[in-house]
């Protein structure tokens, strides 16, 4: 599949067809992964989401990064991109589909230029769709989602507290780099769920 990929692309005439690719960015705790899961319901994405991959990765006894991506999600950080994107491709790859949503990356600069070198030639970015909520509405839900056992080790108040710092310092470049391309479709995420959807539907019901 890389080869045909490679071959079509450098000397065949018929061009190899492109993932539809959808980012979903916004605050932990905006509601992304809830939004997600709708669209899937009614328009047949895939939905990938990075944080789930990387629990996922970590989980796996086999893995050498499992320490790491543990160390990493604890302290709010972003894991190296090489391995977030190696994820993200082989679901793509694996789930025989050509239409995704991709929640949660990319979350920062590293993410940003290795998921470009990467794989930006081989996807249509439709658009960047971003969950705009207060970090206090984040703090609720987040908490409370903690609270009725989650059981993730980021959700409780110090993890949350440098989740949000990377936030604000490393993923908001990413949207205001995407907002200067005019790629970026912001919805007010402090709404109900299906307030938001109704939004969110528009938007899926316009491309095509
Ligand atoms: N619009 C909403 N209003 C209130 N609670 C919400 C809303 N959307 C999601 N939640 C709840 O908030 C928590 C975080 O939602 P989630 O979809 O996991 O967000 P994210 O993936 O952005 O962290 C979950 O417990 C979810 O049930
Ligand atoms: O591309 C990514 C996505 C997530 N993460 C890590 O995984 C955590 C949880 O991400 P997730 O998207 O699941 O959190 P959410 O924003 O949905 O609450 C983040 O804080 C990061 O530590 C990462 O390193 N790279
Ligand atoms: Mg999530």
């Amino acid at each position: 599949m890389r080869f045909a990929r490679f071959f079509c692309s450098r000397f065949s005439p018929f061009k190899m067809a492109k993932y539809n690719l959808v980012f979903v960015l916004g605050p932990p705790g905006s509601g992304k992964g809830t939004q997600c899961s709708k669209i899937v319901e009614n328009f047949g994405y895939v939905h990938l989401s990075a944080g789930d991959l990387l629990r996922a990765e970590r989980n796996n006894p086999g893995s050498q990064y499992g320490e790491m991506i543990e160390d990493y999600i604890k302290n709010g950080l972003i894991v190296p991109v090489e391995i977030t994107c190696k994820l993200l491709e082989r679901a793509m790859k694996d789930s025989g589909k050509m239409s995704f949503l991709i929640d949660g990356f990319p979350r920062n600069e590293d993410n940003l230029q290795g998921w470009n070198k990467q794989c930006g030639e081989k996807v249509n970015l439709h658009f960047v769709l971003f969950f705009d909520c207060s970090l206090e509405t984040c703090t609720e839900r987040i908490l409370a989602r903690g609270a009725a056992g989650s059981g993730r080790v980021d959700d409780n108040k110090e993890s949350l507290k440098k989740r949000f710092d990377t936030y604000m310092n490393s993923t908001m470049p990413i949207i205001s780099h995407y907002e200067s391309l005019g790629l970026v479709r912001k919805l007010d995420a402090s709404r109900s769920p299906d307030e938001i959807f109704k939004d969110v539907k528009e938007l899926f019901s316009k491309i095509n």
